[in-house]
C-alpha cells in the first residue's frame, strides 16, 4: 500500500515522547542466550533494530528521518576537552560547550584558544551561530522555559559572544550581578566547584544527552520543578512528574512518529486497557481501527472517545468473543467480508487470575482466551495479512511467561489448577506461538513479535480481590495504561522493526525470553496441539 509522506506526526505523541525518539538507540536489554542465542538475536527474518534503521522503513511508515534534536548531545569526551580549554590548550568546537559549561559556571576565565584564530569563532563555540551572533544554544537555553535570574541570561549571553567580533549588548535595564551563593566572580553563575561536578558527571545521561525541555529533568530536590541543565539555581516553570522513580516506572516509551494513514488495524480486546491506548495511539497516527471486543457497549463508549480525541471517525467497533470459537469464526468472516486489507493484528485481550472455568469450547479459560482464541484468530486471517505485506502480528504476552510451563498431559488444567499459574502457563504460550508463527511466516514480508507491556494499572486483576487492592494503593508503582501501550504501538509502527520477527520486546527493546520460551521442540508440539485442539489444518 502506498503511504504519504509527511514531515511530522500531527500530534502521535505526548510531549515527552521524544526523549526516547529513536528507541532502538537504546542499549538493547540481554539477547536471548542458550541454545537459539544467535537466531533469538536477530530474529527468524531481521536483525535486531538496536541502533540500526531498516533501509526498507519507508515502505512502512511515511515518517520521514526526525530532525537533529535542538541542542547537540554533548558527549563525555567533548566536555573532558572542554574542560581542557581552561588550560588554554584545546581549539576543537568543545570550547562552545566550555563556555555554557566549563566557562560559563567556573572561576576562571577561558580564554579564547590562540590556535582557532579570529576567523575561526564558529569552531571557538561550537554551537554553528555566524560569526559575532549570539550563540544559538545559549539562547536555546535560555528560552527553554527556565526561569533564569535576569543577570544570568544576560551573563550567559555575553559569554558566548565573547571570542565573536561583538558581545551581545545587555538587555536595558539589566544590571550584572554577583552570584547568588556567591564565589564567583561572573554574576549570575555558580562557583567553580558547581562547574566541576557538572563535568564530572559528563558521561552521564543527565549531561549526555541534553535535551531541551521537556525531555530532561535535571534533578530536583523539589517536586514538580526541574534545574536548568547549567545548574545555575534557576527552575523550569513547567510541571514534571514528581518523582525521578515515576518516569522509571514509566519505562520505554516508542518515539517512532509513523504515520499509519491507509493502513488497517485490529486490536482484540481495546475497549479499556492497554488495548484502549494502543488503539488510540494508532488511530492517532492516521489507521483505520478495528476494535474488536466482547462488550459492544464498552466498545462503542471505548470508539466514541478515540474518534473524539484523535478526530479519526475510522474506529469501528466489532463483536469479537475469544472464549467462544463461534464468535471468533463469526468475526473473521464479518471482517473478511468487509475489509480487503489488514496490516497490523494486535492480539491483546487477556484474561488474568480467573477462578477455575471454561471456554465455550472446553477449553480452561486461561489456555482458551489467551493463547487458543488468538491462535485460531490469526489462522483465520492471515491471508488478509500475507495479501496485505508488510504486515505485522503483535502478540501480547507478559513478563509472568517465565514461570510457565505448558502441561501437555493437563492443557485444561483438570488435574490441578493454580490461578496463577494458569496464566503463567498461557502467556508462555503467546511466546512459543509467536516463535513458531514467525518461522513459519519467514518469506511472506509478514512479522511477528511478542512482548511484555509491563506492570499496568489497569482491569486485569479484576477477579482477585487482593490484587486490585494492591494495585490500587501501589499504583504509583505501576505503568498508566498508555505507557503500558508504548511496546505495543512500537511493535506496530516502528520503522526499524520492518523484517525483525520472531522477538520478544519489553520497554520497547528486546529483553530476555526464559528458555522454555526458545525450546523450539515445545513451540511446534504446542501448535501441533493447538491446531488438535481447534480442529484446524494450518502447516
Ligand atoms: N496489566 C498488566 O500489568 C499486564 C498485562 N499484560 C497483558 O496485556 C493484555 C491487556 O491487558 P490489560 O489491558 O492490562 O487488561 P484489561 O483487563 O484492562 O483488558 C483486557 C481486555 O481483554 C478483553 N477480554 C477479556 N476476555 C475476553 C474475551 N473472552 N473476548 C474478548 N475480549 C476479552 C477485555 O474485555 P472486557 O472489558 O469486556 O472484559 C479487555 O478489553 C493482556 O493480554 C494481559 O495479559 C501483560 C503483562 C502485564
Ligand atoms: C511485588 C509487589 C507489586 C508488584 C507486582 C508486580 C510487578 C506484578 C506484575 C504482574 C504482571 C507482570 C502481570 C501480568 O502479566 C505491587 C503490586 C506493585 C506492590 C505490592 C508488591
Amino acid at each position: 500500500m502506498a503511504m504519504g509522506r509527511t514531515g511530522h506526526c500531527p500530534a502521535p505523541l505526548p510531549p515527552s515522547a521524544a526523549r526516547t525518539r529513536a528507541c532502538a538507540m537504546r542499549r538493547p536489554a540481554l539477547p536471548d542466550r542458550g541454545t537459539g542465542a544467535a537466531q533469538a538475536e536477530r530474529g527468524p527474518g531481521g536483525a535486531l533494530p538496536a541502533g540500526s534503521r531498516s533501509r526498507s522503513a519507508a515502505s512502512w511508515c511515511s515518517a520521514p528521518p526526525r530532525p537533529a534534536p535542538p541542542i547537540a548531545p554533548i558527549g563525555a569526551g567533548r566536555l573532558l576537552r572542554a574542560r581542557s580549554v581552561r588550560g588554554g590548550r584545546g581549539a576543537d568546537g568543545a570550547v562552545g560547550d566550555a563556555e555554557l559549561l566549563g566557562r560559563g559556571a567556573g572561576r576562571r576565565r577561558v580564554r579564547a584558544p590562540r590556535a582557532a584564530g579570529g576567523g575561526a569563532l564558529r569552531q571557538v563555540r561550537g554551537c554553528g551561530a555566524p560569526r559575532g551572533a549570539p550563540c544559538r544554544r545559549a539562547k536555546r537555553l535560555l528560552s527553554g522555559g527556565w526561569r533564569h535570574t535576569k543577570g544570568f541570561r544576560a551573563a550567559l549571553l555575553r559569554r558566548c559572544a565573547v571570542g565573536g567580533s561583538r558581545l551581545e549588548p545587555l538587555p536595558r535595564g539589566v544590571r550584572l550581578s554577583r552570584a547568588r551563593g556567591g564565589g564567583s566572580r561572573w554574576p549570575g553563575f555558580a562557583p567553580r566547584r558547581r562547574a566541576d561536578s557538572i563535568g564530572r558527571r559528563a558521561g552521564s545521561r543527565a549531561v549526555s544527552q541534553w535535551q531541551p525541555w521537556p525531555h530532561r529533568s535535571g534533578r530536583s530536590g523539589r517536586s514538580g520543578v526541574s534545574r536548568c541543565p547549567v545548574r545555575c539555581r534557576a527552575r523550569s516553570r513547567r510541571r514534571v512528574p514528581p518523582l525521578s522513580c515515576r518516569r522509571y516506572v514509566a519505562g520505554g516509551r516508542c518515539g517512532s512518529a509513523a504515520r499509519l494513514d491507509g493502513k488497517v488495524a485490529v486490536i482484540t480486546g481495546a475497549n479499556t486497557g492497554i488495548g484502549k491506548e494502543t488503539a488510540r495511539e494508532l488511530a492517532r497516527r492516521g489507521a483505520r481501527v478495528i476494535i474488536a471486543c466482547r462488550d459492544i457497549a464498552k466498545a462503542e463508549a471505548a470508539a466514541r472517545e478515540i474518534r473524539a480525541e484523535t478526530n479519526n471517525q475510522e474506529v469501528i467497533v466489532k463483536k469479537l468473543d475469544l472464549a467462544d470459537t463461534r464468535s471468533i469464526r463469526e468475526f473473521a468472516n464479518s471482517f473478511l467480508a468487509e475489509e480487503k486489507e489488514l496490516h497490523i493484528l494486535i492480539n491483546n485481550a487477556g484474561v488474568m487470575l480467573c477462578p477455575y472455568s471454561k471456554t465455550a469450547d472446553g477449553f480452561e479459560m486461561h489456555l482458551g482466551v489467551n493463547h487458543l482464541g488468538h491462535f485460531l484468530l490469526t489462522f483465520l486471517l492471515l491471508e488478509r495479512l500475507k495479501q496485505s505485506a508488510p504486515s505485522r502480528i503483535v502478540n501480547v504476552s507478559s513478563l509472568a511467561h517465565h514461570g510457565g510451563r505448558i502441561r501437555f498431559h493437563d492443557l485444561n488444567g483438570e488435574k490441578s489448577y493454580n490461578r496463577g499459574l494458569a496464566y503463567c502457563h498461557s502467556k508462555l504460550a503467546n511466546v512459543l506461538f509467536t516463535r513458531e508463527l514467525a518461522k513459519r511466516l519467514q518469506g511472506t514480508k509478514v512479522t511477528a513479535n511478542a512482548l511484555h507491556p509491563g506492570s499496568v494499572h489497569s482491569e486485569l486483576v479484576r477477579h482477585s480481590f487482593v490484587m486490585t487492592w494492591l494495585w490500587r494503593i501501589f499504583s504509583f508503582f505501576l505503568k498508566t495504561p498508555w505507557e503500558g501501550a508504548q511496546t505495543s504501538v512500537y511493535c506496530a509502527v516502528a520503522e526499524e522493526l520492518e523484517s525483525v520477527t520472531g522477538q520478544y520486546f519489553s520497554d520497547c527493546r528486546p529483553a530476555y525470553v526464559s528458555p522454555w520460551g526458545r525450546d523450539d521442540e515445545t513451540a511446534k508440539k504446542l501448535w501441533n496441539v493447538s491446531c488438535e485442539l481447534l480442529g484446524i489444518q494450518w502447516d
